[in-house]
């Protein structure tokens, strides 16, 4: 861990328990839903690729959403969601590996187990088409290694999303060889959002990477923004499922997907 910047305290607290957390039960072997395929092929229809994230609570919410998860993600399907993402964190987020495995019978979309894995066994939990495996809680001591981890996460099927803030955690995701990168424009020391950080960092990703631009993605001006910037895809929670539960998922999904973009898309050169 990088000693020279502090992590928050509420980030402190989501790693203590994921410390706490055993793994599954059987080693998972998954056939996965292509993530890049899906991204390709919504591009390819006109719209903007974007994972749409089931998370009923989290440290930086007011409120917690109590629908069903399988409705929501229905909605955002509907919305025109490329993929969906669902926390399956207990303790701050609200989330749970049952919901993620109704949610997965649920859709025909790729769908990411966000949640923080630390250890290989771990990964035993649930099946998933992607996993997330975040650059900055692996360099603690008492984790696994990035690049174990990777190894074990494709061996038993996963597709890997390498979660990174900075150029130097790019540098590492790359040597430990992911092949899709996001870039998480939430700092974990402040739980503060800046887009800036997404456009600063892309330009050291390799076109061979899939890029995708998370957190703090709210407007359609956002998602010009972070495609003009090189993002393949985006991936949006709070503003398509805020916790006010009135809000019309389906309605703010679509707002963001069909936002036209004369941004190049990578995919297809
Ligand atoms: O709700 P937002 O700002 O649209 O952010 C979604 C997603 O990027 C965010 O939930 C997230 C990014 N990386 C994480 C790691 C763990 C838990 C959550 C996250």
């Amino acid at each position: 861990m990088d000693d020279s910047e502090e992590i928050a305290p509420a980030v402190q607290s989501i790693l203590d328990a994921a410390r706490e957390r055993g793994g599954g039960g059987d080693r998972i072997s998954v056939t996965p839903r292509s993530l890049p395929d899906a991204f390709d092929a919504t591009a390819a229809d006109g719209r903007t690729p974007v994972i749409a994230e089931i998370k009923p609570t989290s440290p930086t919410a007011d409120g917690e959403r109590t629908d069903d998860p399988v409705d929501l993600a229905r909605q955002m399907v509907a919305g025109g969601a490329a993929a969906l993402s669902v926390l399956t964190e207990p303790e701050h987020f609200g989330g749970s590996a049952a919901t993620l495995e109704r949610v997965r019978d649920a859709v025909d979309v790729p769908v990411l187990r966000k949640d923080f894995i630390l250890h290989e066994e771990q990964l035993d939990v649930v099946e998933a088409d992607v996993v997330l495996l975040i650059v900055r809680f692996l360099e603690a001591d008492g984790t696994d290694d990035l690049a174990d981890l990777l190894a074990a996460a494709c061996e038993r099927g996963f597709q890997v999303l390498v979660e990174t803030h900075t150029a130097a955690e790019v540098e590492k995701a790359l040597d430990a060889g992911a092949d899709i990168i996001g870039v998480n424009n939430r700092d974990l020391a402040e739980l503060e959002v800046d887009l800036g950080t997404f456009e600063s960092v892309a330009p050291d990703v390799p076109e061979s990477v899939t890029l995708i631009a998370e957190s703090g993605i709210q407007t359609e001006e956002d998602v010009t923004r972070m495609r003009r910037a090189g993002a393949d895809a985006l991936l949006v929670g709070s503003a398509i499922m805020d916790h006010g539960e009135t809000t019309d998922v389906t309605a703010n999904t679509r707002r963001l997907t069909q936002t036209e973009t004369d941004a190049a898309t990578t995919t297809d050169t």
